[in-house]
């Protein structure tokens, strides 16, 4: 026996000795994964879970009216009659296999005929409480299906823990940016050639300056020009001033600024796009392509509310209008809109809804009332309404952000005004002259 053994290890030595040549580079890479698992949730809680999910499922379905319940086939009774058939048994919707996750796990249910994902979404509390787990998030990915996504314990705690570009596993492209961590674990990315316009709703001190911060500080290095609008005298964009190919302080700025940009910058570009005969700025040759423009605002309600003189009400509309066209035609021109704001009622103005239902991307923080969170997120993910509304006041920087059929919960990343204003200071010499917004000097350089 010692023997054999002793054969089978010097033949496993020898193999490991020849082969050296192919396992040796891969060592630090498979080191580098082993060690960015989260090892004792995959050993220990990740089977605990998982037990107790197939334990309690009949029963947790039977409690909450999943279930439904299977006929048996039966003859009559009677007095003297057998019946015939199964018993009347609760059946469950089906369980799928559970997959972990960095910080949870994900498992799809089949629902019955009839049944909706809203009917599994009222119950979600209900099953986190029997898993005994931080969450569980329902959507649809497909009719007829539901996707619960488990978190296991609230991996958004940790104050600060969340780095710019963190988890930047993730390929970048270009006009994509990690901002945070979603509540499962993964980055947070926000994409602006999938969703090309966002908007950020959140109290004051909820987070709204950190997550524009994050979001700058990530596009600073990529060959994207950024255009600041921020009517509370720039104290907020200005830190990033010097990757700024414009930056308007005041509401008469940011109006002239928005109409050079929707009639001189778009047109320009729609004329390009023409004689090249493309669709959009994407289909051009490389060396010909103008720069992507991302216009980011801050507070919103300082372009909209008016102080009732009639060259405010004649900016406020110009500038709805303005933004308007700019979302409606942004995307094919390369033209991104990013807005951040307390509130995005219809009370700051006529033109606020139609903005509103072009943002694709909300991002929504802390709110103070239950109508801004349904404004923000209630025509995109009514479910995701009432958990905005329980972001404390100890959360700054979470948020619930959501595109259409999606939403999660997340947390920003904690990016300094330091932080923010070194990466616009490193890349400050990235940024491209828009010559149609900054008439002063400079020609339209090409990427
Ligand atoms: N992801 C985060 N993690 C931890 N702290 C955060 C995070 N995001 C923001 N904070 C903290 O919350 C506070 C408020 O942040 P921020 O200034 O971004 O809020 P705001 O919504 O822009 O506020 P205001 O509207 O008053 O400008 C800051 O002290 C900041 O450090």
């Amino acid at each position: 026996m010692a023997e054999v053994l002793s054969w089978s290890l010097a033949v496993v030595l020898a193999v490991a000795v020849v082969a050296r040549g192919w396992w040796q580079p891969r060592l630090s890479a498979w080191w580098a994964v082993a060690g960015g698992r989260p090892w004792p949730w995959l050993l220990l809680g990740y089977p605990a879970v998982v037990l107790r999910m197939r334990w309690s499922w009949r029963r947790l379905c039977t409690t909450t009216g999943l279930a439904v319940m299977k006929s048996p086939r039966w003859l009559m009774v009677g007095r003297d009659t057998w019946v015939a058939g199964r018993s009347l048994r609760p059946s469950p919707p089906g369980l799928g296999v559970a997959r972990p996750t960095r910080a949870g796990l994900r498992v799809r249910v089949r629902l019955h005929p009839g049944q909706v994902p809203e009917q599994v979404e009222a119950v979600a509390d209900a099953l986190a409480h029997a898993w005994r787990v931080h969450a569980v998030r329902v959507s649809s990915p497909r009719r007829g299906v539901v996707l619960l996504v488990v978190t296991a314990r609230d991996p958004l705690t940790a104050a600060g823990g969340v780095r710019p570009g963190e988890g930047s596993g993730v390929a970048r492209r270009l006009l994509s940016a990690v901002v945070g961590r979603l509540e499962d674990g993964a980055p947070w990315v926000v994409d602006l050639r999938r969703v090309p316009h966002w908007l950020v709703v959140g109290a004051t001190q909820s987070g709204k300056s950190t997550w524009l911060a994050s979001l700058v500080t990530e596009l600073a290095p990529q060959p994207v020009a950024l255009v600041g609008i921020d009517c509370k005298g720039g104290l907020e964009l200005g830190l990033f001033e010097r990757r700024l190919s414009v930056l308007a302080t005041s509401r008469a700025e940011a109006a002239e600024v928005l109409r050079a940009l929707v009639e001189e910058e778009l047109p320009w570009r729609m004329t390009v796009c023409r004689s090249a005969g493309v669709r959009d700025i994407w289909h051009l040759p490389k060396d010909e392509r103008p720069f992507p423009i991302v216009v980011i605002v801050d507070e919103l309600a300082e372009l909209y509310l008016s102080d009732g003189s009639r060259e405010g009400r004649r900016e406020a509309a110009d500038c709805s209008v303005a933004l308007l066209r700019l979302a409606q035609l942004g995307r094919a021109l390369g033209a991104y809109l990013v807005v951040a704001g307390q509130r995005v009622g219809s009370e700051l103005g006529p033109g606020v809804t139609a903005l509103r239902a072009q943002l694709g991307g909300r991002v929504v923080h802390r709110v103070n009332d239950e109508a801004t969170a349904e404004m923000a997120l209630g025509d995109l993910q009514p479910g995701a309404v009432a958990v905005a509304q329980t972001i404390g006041e100890d959360e700054p920087g979470v948020a619930v952000t959501a595109v259409s059929g999606r939403w999660s919960r997340a947390r920003s990343a904690l990016v300094s005004p330091e932080e923010a204003e070194r990466a616009a200071v490193r890349y400050g010499h990235r940024t491209p002259v828009l010559a149609r917004l900054a008439p002063p000097g400079g020609e339209e350089a090409a990427p």
